[in-house]
């Protein structure tokens, strides 16, 4: 268990803490996966990662139409302004995650070509459905255990004991995320939560709010357990392969095994 984030994400009492801390296991499960610690500590295996880059390049698509229709749901003006500038961005970095997969030696034909799992259809559908099927407020939820989620969890690497710093081969990931323009995005999603939970009845409608986000956090976990499924099983956060089998690194202090 790690100390308390400074720099937590929304305010105190505000509606996403309350969400959050209402579904605390979940929530960890989620930001402190094996996968995570994996990435934290360098030894994630390649195919693990592998898989969740080209599946997280497909979850994108969804993620933008999510936005576009977070356009149409707006409760203002200035909302929808502030949501086509971020689809603009999302679109952008798209190309950047094209060539960041290249660089893992994924072709873009890959990308294009490869169906999405069912993990990543599973997700993407849930989330598009409650913006469908509810209002501004219910889409926003079932958004912001992504994008505030990955700051979090980009913060609790940078603070983490066991973390490789020096030759992580996951290093450009986690600063993608640590950076002080993602932090910011992340900061003003969960504030935007508060500030709706606020205009849109976050109080009287918190159960069914609650399920929603509860369900998009384990549907989180469940996109990094499908990368984690891709590797050859066994490995554990810390662990490599060897010819003789699965080998405990050192310099992972004060993380049981
Ligand atoms: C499974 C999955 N969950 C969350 C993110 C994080 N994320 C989703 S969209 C976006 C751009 C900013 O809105 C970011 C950073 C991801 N990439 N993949």
């Amino acid at each position: 268990m790690q100390h308390p984030d400074p720099a937590d994400f929304g305010a105190p009492g505000g509606l996403f803490r309350r969400l959050r801390d209402n579904c605390a296991a979940e929530w960890e499960h989620y930001a402190w996966h094996p996968f995570v610690r994996g990435l934290s500590d360098g030894t994630l295996p390649e195919d693990a990662f592998r898989r969740y880059l080209v599946q997280d390049y497909l979850f994108l698509i969804q993620f933008a139409r999510a936005k576009a229709l977070a356009v149409f749901k707006a409760e203002s003006l200035d909302a929808m302004r502030d949501k086509t500038a971020t689809i603009g961005a999302l679109l952008d970095e798209m190309r950047l995650h094209v060539g960041y997969c290249a660089g893992w030696g994924i072709p873009e034909a890959e990308l294009r070509r490869t169906p999405e799992a069912a993990e990543t259809v599973a997700y993407t559908r849930y989330v598009l459905d409650r913006g469908f099927a509810g209002d501004i407020l219910d889409l926003e939820v079932a958004l912001v255990p992504c994008t505030v989620g990955y700051g979090e969890i980009a913060r609790r690497i940078l603070r983490d004991p066991g973390r490789l710093e020096a030759g992580n081969p996951y290093q450009s990931w986690i600063d993608a995320y640590a950076a002080p323009g993602y932090q910011a995005l992340a900061k003003a999603a969960a504030a935007r939560i508060d500030a709706l939970g606020e205009s849109h009845g976050g109080e009287i409608r918190f159960a069914a709010l609650a399920a929603t986000f509860t369900e998009a956090t384990r549907l989180e976990a469940r996109f990094w357990q499908m990368g984690l499924d891709a590797a050859e099983p066994g490995w554990r956060p810390g662990y490599r392969r060897d010819r003789t089998g699965w080998i405990q690194m050192a310099g992972t202090p004060g993380r049981p095994a």
